[in-house]
């Protein structure tokens, strides 16, 4: 039986000046724990990507997202699992964004973001931010 693709949304946070991302550590005993992200989560029933990035940034990172816009969409198969991912670029909020869960958590210079390991799923992400936000 094939897997069911699990649907994820998850936020790339800019900082006013489009120059900083916040970024979280993923728990030591989570999926893929101890790498990088984008913070965000499961897609639940009911929800469209877009809700379900504002409630995981609101959860996850303490922060009420008032602007956000789609930057990539893709499709990851892990060993584990096959996931379905929606990531948006996250360019105006209230708050301030922290590992609200208890997680690590730092703006980071896109210059610098490819000094932090990432998912394997995140390479296109990575790829597209510093095409669209990179200096
Ligand atoms: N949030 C997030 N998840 C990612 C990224 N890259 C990546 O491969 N993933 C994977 O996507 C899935 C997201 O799951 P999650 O653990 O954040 O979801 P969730 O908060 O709804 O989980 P929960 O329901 O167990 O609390 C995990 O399997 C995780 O390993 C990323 O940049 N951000
Ligand atoms: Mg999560």
């Amino acid at each position: 039986m094939p897997k069911k693709r699990v649907w994820i949304a998850a936020g790339i946070i800019l900082n006013s000046t489009q120059d900083h991302i916040f970024i979280t550590r993923r728990h030591a005993n989570a999926h893929q724990g101890g790498l990088w992200e984008f913070a965000g989560g499961k897609v639940e029933a009911n929800e469209t990507a877009e809700q379900a990035v504002i409630r995981e940034l609101n959860e996850e990172v303490g922060i009420q997202v008032t602007t956000l816009t789609p930057l990539i969409s893709l499709a990851h198969d892990y060993p584990d699992k096959a996931l379905q991912f929606d990531f948006f670029a996250i360019t105006a909020f209230t708050g301030e964004a922290c590992g609200n869960e208890g997680q690590a958590g730092l703006w980071v210079a896109i210059d610098d973001l490819e000094q932090y390991p990432f998912p394997e799923a995140n390479a296109a992400v990575l790829a597209k931010i510093v095409e669209v936000y990179g200096g």
